[in-house]
């Protein structure tokens, strides 16, 4: 059927699909379905699979990888392989038959060579009766979903300029937004939108604003380092029906280890900004890391959740960020109400103040140096920071369980050395990195997941892993939260205590979020199978024993 905005208001309810990227606008990932819970999971077993592509190699990546949420509708699923085809497999009867597959042919080495992280495209969306997808080489496609055949497309970001889209599409109204990628190339970030019917663009704006427009005082330089400031996009937001608010995470400042060379705040980046859906204008925004140095990229995903703080209802935003914090945020208004530690170790400030500013953090001073060494600079030319820069959590999405009010993080445990050197005014190149320094991983990463108190901020429970978490969360109302990790091993985990009650070995790295949806009145668990993502380029050193994964494209699917 068409799937319209009424729909997705109330995806909630059509418990068996998935229908957007985040299950519903305020990015629960979690699912009704019950059939699979705490007591029969241990007989979860693997129903069928289906072999992917995309696995080709280009630009500066050796092979692609699978990032994508799944999306089902009414027995079909859409999938994308890193590289933008779009699958439609049927999930109900003819279980795993392709219907069809669309290629939009990716520039590969054009795409590839200013892809920082991977060969990433994280899905699709729905809008009435068309898919609508991103290519790493900068295209919106919206293709016909009977038939896969492309209706037509448009460039919307620009790789000549270090410009990739690898963030799934939001569909909000008639229109989609669309993020975009490549803070390490230099670029100036913004977030758009396309009008669905029209194929016009409603409005795009830019995370980095322009001199003489609010936040520019917070570029205090005099060569201009707003114009290759960073703050891309790459990661879907949520959307707020009752306030009509897009909200949506930014990224790191660029260059991303040389924090002098941009003295000041730098708005919006690390941030997170309320977008009037209409207008795109920025209502509000809350900063995580000010003059980041560590590359704490704010661009994870927000959770709206109505929730009790300090004995007062609150309707709040729930965020995870790189920089080891979670934070609840007041999402009408961008007020401050807690920020506690995921992480099991941080170092890099104290904790943060009563407005949320990180107390290491100088509001006189245009350069921060943060906590003791943790900031590389230009006189400490090394700093130790945890977490890393890959941050307590990167883009894995967290999930929601509103019936027993817990928010589950995928967490990366690790710490790194990072390194800088100075960048000179007017070096500037396009497609050339733009990052000011580099990193080493001087020990090894691990992972958890840990369930936290959307009241308070308290973890409650944490279960350890031995490898970071690089795939996301999706919690049931059976009461079970699936994680995979990136060695192979899907397992399902008791949503109170996260014991292990369940795990199955794919012998393939798991870099995707999993998903649950129903076909025929049946449960069933899915998640696709493909190591790829910033992990080979840039933190192999820290994850001894990944380094033996084949890469590889494959989709499970399981059921009782
Ligand atoms: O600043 C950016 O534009 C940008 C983009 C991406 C991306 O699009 O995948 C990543 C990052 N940054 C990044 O900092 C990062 O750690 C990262 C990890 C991954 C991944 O898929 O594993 N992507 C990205
Ligand atoms: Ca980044």
């Amino acid at each position: 059927g068409d799937v319209s905005h009424k729909r997705l208001l109330n995806a909630d309810k059509e418990v068996g699909n998935w229908l957007t990227h985040h299950k519903n606008f305020e990015a629960h990932r979690f699912s009704k379905l019950e059939e699979v819970n705490t007591k029969n999971v241990k007989n979860l077993s693997l129903a069928w699979t289906f072999q992917l592509g995309g696995i080709q190699a280009g630009g500066i990546w050796p092979h692609g990888g699978l990032e994508g949420t799944p999306i089902v509708e009414d027995g079909i699923m859409y999938v994308t392989d890193g590289w933008g085809s779009v699958y439609a497999i049927s999930v109900g009867d003819d279980k795993g038959k392709l219907l069809w597959k669309m290629d939009p042919e990716t520039d590969k080495d054009w795409g590839g060579a200013v892809a920082c992280c991977g060969v990433n495209n994280r899905g699709v969306a729905l809008w009435k009766d068309k898919i609508v997808s991103h290519t790493l080489d900068g295209r919106l496609i919206v293709a016909n979903k009977a038939t896969g055949k492309i209706e037509w497309e448009k460039e919307v970001a620009d790789p000549s300029v270090g410009e990739t889209l690898t963030a799934a599409p939001l569909v909000v109204k008639d229109m989609v937004i669309t993020g975009v990628a490549g803070a390490e190339y230099g670029i100036r970030g913004w977030i758009a939108a396309t009008d669905l019917s029209t194929q016009k663009e409603l409005w795009r704006t830019y995370t980095i604003p322009k001199p003489g427009e609010k936040g520019s005082e917070t570029w205090k330089d005099d060569y201009d380092a707003w114009k290759n400031g960073g703050g891309s996009t790459w990661v879907t937001g949520s959307y707020d029906a009752e306030t009509n608010m897009i909200l949506w995470g930014v990224g790191n400042p660029g260059p991303d280890w040389d924090n002098e060379f941009r003295p000041g705040d730098n708005l919006y980046t690390n941030s997170v900004v309320a977008l009037d859906a209409d207008t795109g204008a920025i209502d509000w925004h809350f900063q995580y890391t000010p003059n980041d140095p560590f590359d704490y990229d704010g661009v994870n995903e927000n959770v709206l959740v109505d929730t009790k703080i300090d004995g007062k209802k609150r309707k709040v935003m729930l965020h995870a960020n790189r920089n080891g914090f979670a934070y609840a945020i007041d999402r009408a208004t961008g007020e401050f109400l807690w920020g506690k530690p995921f992480v099991d170790r941080l170092t890099w400030t104290p904790g943060l103040d009563s407005k949320g500013k990180p107390v290491a953090y100088k509001p006189n001073q245009d350069v921060q140096h943060y906590a003791g060494q943790t900031a590389a600079s230009r006189t400490n030319k090394e700093g130790v920071s945890c977490p890393g820069n890959m941050g307590g959590k990167n883009w894995p999405p967290t999930t929601y369980n509103p019936e027993a009010q817990l928010w589950y993080i995928p967490v990366i445990e690790s710490c790194n050395t990072q390194i800088n050197e100075e960048t000179k005014p007017g070096t500037w190149q396009a497609r050339e990195w733009w990052t000011g320094g580099g990193l080493k991983q001087h020990e090894q990463i691990t992972g958890s997941v840990a369930a936290v108190d959307p009241k308070t901020g308290k973890v409650v429970a944490k279960h350890h892993t031995q490898y970071p978490q690089l795939g996301g969360l999706v919690s049931t109302a059976g009461n079970l939260v699936f994680v995979g990790n990136p060695d192979g091993r899907l397992s399902a985990l008791d949503g109170k205590s996260l014991e292990e009650l369940w795990s199955f070995e794919t012998g393939a790295g798991l870099n995707a979020p999993p998903i649950t949806f129903s076909a025929n009145g049946k449960q069933y668990v899915a998640i696709m199978a493909g190591l790829g993502g910033a992990w080979p380029k840039w933190f192999v050193d820290g994850t001894k024993g990944l380094e033996k994964i084949e890469p590889s494209s494959t989709l499970y699917v399981f059921s009782l």
